[in-house]
């Protein structure tokens, strides 16, 4: 589990990281949301323990990371440009990684390197950008690390490399509940994956929620009544986030209980009533909204 408290971290003036407070629980993907500059990669490295933060408290499993050669033996971090030594071979870094990895599995490494079809023997810096993506997964995942932290990871590779990535990790944190944590400037790119996601927004978090939570707790509906009136006793009825209309039918988009919302609806006879799935796209602009923030400038 990884545990922040009042985390922040200021470079000359700046403060990149703004008593930030998170809990990513075991076994779970976290999405980190944000635009450039929000703070993203600074956040990682604090978790990573590769920067001390000014303030504030990081615990992994309990354990403080910054400085501690154990703690972050278990932790691997994924850079958004991966660093291969100059002239070197997925097989030399390979055992640069069995050296620092007490976790390194061959068995793994070995099945890897035939899922990934890459020439283990041919220099890393003739790869393409997505090869060389790929090789660090490759390294990363057979360094079997309880806590996976990736910087902007997707970029670079195809789509069916972009589902391969994302199936290995699913079955790591499914098998081992390895815990990962996933940054990115675009919403659509990891939403699948992610069952924890949080938005960063000049060193803070502004928004931080379950995937499930989200999904279950914001309905989008559909309705033409068949009286005015009955549009506004709903409305005063129900947490009401958004309404639009569209010709003769409304669109709503309501807080809280399936359930509730259909059983208030229904009570009225309206012409037409569906209740149709959201995006996490469409739930985090109504969700921002809510809070008073233009998702535009936030989120691709
Ligand atoms: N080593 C550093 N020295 C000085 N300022 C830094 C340093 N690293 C980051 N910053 C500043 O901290 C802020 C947050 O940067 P950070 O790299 O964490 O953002 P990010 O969300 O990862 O951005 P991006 O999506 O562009 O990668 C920025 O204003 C940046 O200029």
């Amino acid at each position: 589990m990884i545990e922040l408290r009042e985390v922040t971290k200021t470079f000359t003036e700046e403060k990149a990281v703004d008593q930030l407070a998170l809990t990513v629980k075991k076994g779970s993907i976290f999405g980190l949301l944000g635009s450039n500059g929000a703070g993203k990669t600074t956040l990682l490295k604090i978790i990573a323990g590769i920067y001390r933060p000014d303030t504030g408290k990081v615990l992994i499993d309990g354990q403080p990371v910054y400085e501690q050669p154990e703690v972050k033996q278990r932790i691997l971090f994924m850079p958004d440009t991966p660093y291969f030594f100059p002239q070197a071979t997925i097989r030399q870094m390979a055992r640069f990684y069995r050296s620092i990895y007490p976790s390194w599995s061959e068995e793994r490494y070995i099945q890897l390197t035939d899922i990934f079809k890459l020439d283990p023997k041919r220099k890393l810096h003739r790869f393409s950008k997505g090869m060389k993506r790929q090789a660090a997964f490759l390294l990363a995942l057979s360094c079997m690390p309880e806590l996976l932290i990736l910087d902007e990871p997707i970029d670079g590779l195809d789509p069916v490399m972009r589902r391969m990535v994302k199936n290995l990790l699913f079955q790591e944190t499914a098998a081992r509940e390895m815990t990962v944590v996933i940054s990115s400037h675009n919403l659509r790119e990891i939403e699948d994956m992610c069952d924890h996601v949080g938005i960063m927004h000049q060193g803070r978090m502004l928004l931080e929620k379950e995937v499930d939570d989200l999904k279950s707790d914001t309905h989008k509906v559909q309705v033409a009544f068949r009286d005015r009136t009955h549009e506004e006793a709903v409305c005063g009825q129900l947490p009401v986030v958004h309404k639009e209309r569209r010709g003769s039918v409304l669109l709503l988009i309501i807080r809280g209980e399936r359930e509730q919302i259909t059983e208030t609806i229904q009570a009225y006879e309206p012409h037409v009533f569906d209740l149709l799935p959201l995006t996490l796209e469409e739930i985090f602009i109504y969700e921002m909204e809510d809070a008073g923030y233009d998702i535009q400038p936030i989120l691709l």
